[in-house]
């Protein structure tokens, strides 16, 4: 198999990669789809041979990792020198996943397969016997275009509060653009609000008690921000209006944060009985200083973009009319960038990091857990909820 999989990229992938637009795919993500069997794998492995269209090297070069990570797990092999370009640009693509588990890496693969042919998954569905019905996520759009897959949080009427489910779809979804042959992953949010926070009927909704939801929202808690922490593109955010909450301490782990001037970032924190999530008690005293995190954090000094962008938490603000022109064809222009010197350039930028950054996520994540049970909390989720409080 392992000799097919070879012959096919080598014949696909005479020179070396050039940057290479994908068509247009909107994928809606739900619940976690049935892991990929083998039998699944190796049916995408054929149905590879089948592809009528040329997928473009970017593809054939991620078809070729995944293939070897899912059959020989991590690269293992020396790297060619450097004026063999076929087998140095194979061999990048392969080590770039890393340790990602043979598993990830073979579902990963039936996944990649079955976006280049539509009618495929419901057929690898049926042979694995298994009858999904993958669930189709509203709040959350993921959508793939011009080496950029963008995420966006979709739930206007609430202002794009994250729900539990929400923040399910979103790990789900960067585990994808992890891999998927985008170049970047951008965030944004529809309607005029970019998100309020975490849905403030989070807990008082869910069923098992205030404890049990606290236990469970920590957990999710934790790998939610861990799937920021560890992403190996660049991740940028289009901030299009005010930002709440849990999306803006998030901010501190993007690469690059564009906004409207008509955005705000907000945390509110002591307003609600609650701390400091996503890294950003490490995050932002380094961005700004402590004085003026501190301002942010504790006090919940809500800033403008021009604020955010003066403490160094926003990148550049750029006028409402046109902030969305302007945005996405800088984007689609740094899309076509090398995604290996990218991808690779960051890992330097974030590797001395990610361990304190690990640290301070499951801290965080254990202070926030007591807080949710505290009196001071829950009065002020209540008091939101019953609408004394606003903002
Ligand atoms: C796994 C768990 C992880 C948890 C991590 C910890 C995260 C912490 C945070 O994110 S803290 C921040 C939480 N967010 C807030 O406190 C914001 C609360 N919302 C507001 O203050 C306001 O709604 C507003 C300022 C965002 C917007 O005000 P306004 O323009 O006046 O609109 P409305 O208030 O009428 O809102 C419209 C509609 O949306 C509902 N809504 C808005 N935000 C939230 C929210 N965060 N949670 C739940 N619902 C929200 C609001 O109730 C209205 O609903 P309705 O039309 O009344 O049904």
């Amino acid at each position: 198999m392992a000799a097919v999989t070879w012959r096919v990229v080598r014949r696909w992938c005479p020179s070396l990669p050039q940057v290479f637009r994908f068509p247009v795919a909107q994928v809606h993500l739900g619940r976690p789809k049935m892991r990929a069997s083998q039998q699944d794998f190796e049916n995408a492995v054929n149905q590879v041979k089948l592809l009528k269209k040329d997928p473009g090297n970017q593809v054939k070069l991620q078809l070729y990792a995944l293939y070897k990570q899912a059959t020989d797990g991590p690269c293992n092999v020396s790297k060619p020198g450097v004026f063999d370009l076929v087998n140095k640009a194979k061999w990048e693509a392969w080590n770039a996943l890393g340790s990602l588990p043979k598993e990830t890496a073979r579902q990963n693969y039936v996944d990649l397969v079955s976006s280049l042919s539509p009618s495929s998954e419901a057929s690898n569905q049926g042979k694995s016997g298994a009858d999904v019905k993958v669930q189709e996520s509203k709040d959350i759009v993921v959508t793939s275009e011009d080496g950029i897959t963008k995420i966006m949080f979709n739930r206007p009427p609430k202002k794009n509060a994250i729900t539990f489910q929400m923040y399910q779809d979103i790990i789900l979804a960067l585990k994808n653009a992890s891999t998927d042959n985008s170049a970047i992953t951008v965030f944004t949010g529809a309607g005029d609000y970019y998100c309020s926070g975490n849905d403030l009927t989070n807990f008082t909704s869910a069923s098992g008690g205030m404890e049990k939801a606290a236990e469970g929202g920590a957990v999710l808690l934790r790998e939610f921000v861990n799937s920021f922490i560890d992403f190996p593109k660049p991740l940028v955010a289009v901030v299009n209006g005010p930002a709440v909450g849990i999306s803006v301490t998030l901010l501190g782990l993007f690469d690059a944060v564009y906004a409207s001037d008509k955005a705000t970032f907000h945390t509110p924190f002591s307003h609600l009985g609650q701390s400091p999530e996503a890294c950003s008690s490490y995050t932002f005293p380094k961005i700004m200083g402590s004085a003026k995190a501190t301002e942010m954090l504790l006090f919940g000094k809500k800033l403008t973009a021009r604020e955010a962008c003066a403490q160094g938490l926003v990148t550049e603000v750029f006028p409402d009319s046109t902030f969305k022109k302007e945005i996405w064809t800088r984007l689609k222009a740094y899309a076509k960038l090398p995604p290996n010197s990218m991808r690779i350039s960051k890992q330097l930028i974030r590797k001395n990091e990610k361990e304190k950054l690990h640290a301070v996520n499951a801290e965080e994540c254990s202070t926030l857990k007591e807080r949710w049970l505290s009196e001071e909390c829950i009065n002020a989720i209540m008091s939101f909820l019953s609408r004394k409080s606003k903002l």
